[in-house]
């Protein structure tokens, strides 16, 4: 169970998150949405310790996420995909997702690329061309990322954040950047991971229409406020958060 109690986050006289709360249950797919800067990304920097709220508390479990340094995350079985993915372009599709599995090797980054033997080896890389046959993108594991078309691209980095074996995945707006045919494609790919892995997604979204049809919850902001969290159906209705996308009342 993730925990966003009470988290405000100021960039010196600007307010970017007002007191943010929401709850994001184990195995369910949750989405965080919200207009131009309403404060997705300022939330999910938080959540996944790159900025240090002003005051309030992330909790995962019972361990204090605000305290934990971003690369340790990990290691409490929280997976990232960033907009802009961190991929290194140059090397295959399985050297970056096996690059995510290293916090699970025993002694981190050097071991992998050290001290692992034959046999750890070979069960990191089964595992990682399995999340990529997951993801559909089995086909490409020898492949260079800078090569891949860019919806590929996106599903490489979601195995990557997959690789640690999550049992939370936090993605910030994957489907920034791409067409509709790849957006849709994107969609079925995350209600897969939530179906078939069981475990709770966290998807920072500016398209509404993309979490509809596959959020078990949504949290809506706007200017750095939580105006709406219900079933998709709920928010969809709700006045203020039509007010706040289209800019008009009903
Ligand atoms: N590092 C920063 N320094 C100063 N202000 C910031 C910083 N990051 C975000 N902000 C401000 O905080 C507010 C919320 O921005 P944020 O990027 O979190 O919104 P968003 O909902 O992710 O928007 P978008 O959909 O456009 O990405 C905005 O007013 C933005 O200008």
């Amino acid at each position: 169970m993730l925990h966003v109690d009470k988290v405000t986050l100021r960039f010196g006289g600007l307010v970017a998150l007002d007191e943010v709360s929401f709850t994001v249950s184990p195995g369910s797919l949750h989405a965080l949405i919200g207009p131009n800067g309403a404060g997705k990304s300022s939330c999910f920097n938080v959540i996944s310790g790159l900025y240090r709220p002003t005051s309030g508390l992330v909790r995962l479990g019972d361990e204090d996420l605000t305290r934990v340094r971003p690369h340790r995350l990990a290691r409490l079985g929280v997976g990232r995909a960033f907009q802009n993915t961190a991929l290194s372009s140059h090397s295959t599709v399985l050297d970056n997702v096996l690059l995510g599995r290293h916090v699970l090797t025993r002694g981190g980054f050097l071991a992998c690329g050290l001290g692992l033997t034959r046999r750890e080896e070979r069960r990191h890389c089964a595992r990682a061309k399995e999340i990529c046959d997951f993801l559909g993108i089995g086909d490409t594991v020898d492949q260079s990322v800078g090569a891949l078309p860019y919806g590929v691209v996106k599903k490489v980095d979601i195995a990557r954040a997959l690789a640690v074996e999550p049992s939370l995945l936090l993605l910030d707006e994957p489907a920034a950047g791409l067409n509709p045919e790849e957006t849709a494609a994107l969609a079925a790919t995350i209600g897969q991971i939530r179906a078939d892995l069981g475990i709770a997604v966290l998807l920072v979204e500016h398209d509404m229409e993309l979490v509809m049809g596959i959020a078990d919850r949504v949290t809506v902001l706007d200017f750095g406020r939580v105006i709406a969290d219900g079933t998709p159906a709920e928010v969809q209705n709700d006045p203020g958060v039509i007010k706040a996308y289209l800019g008009v009342t009903t």
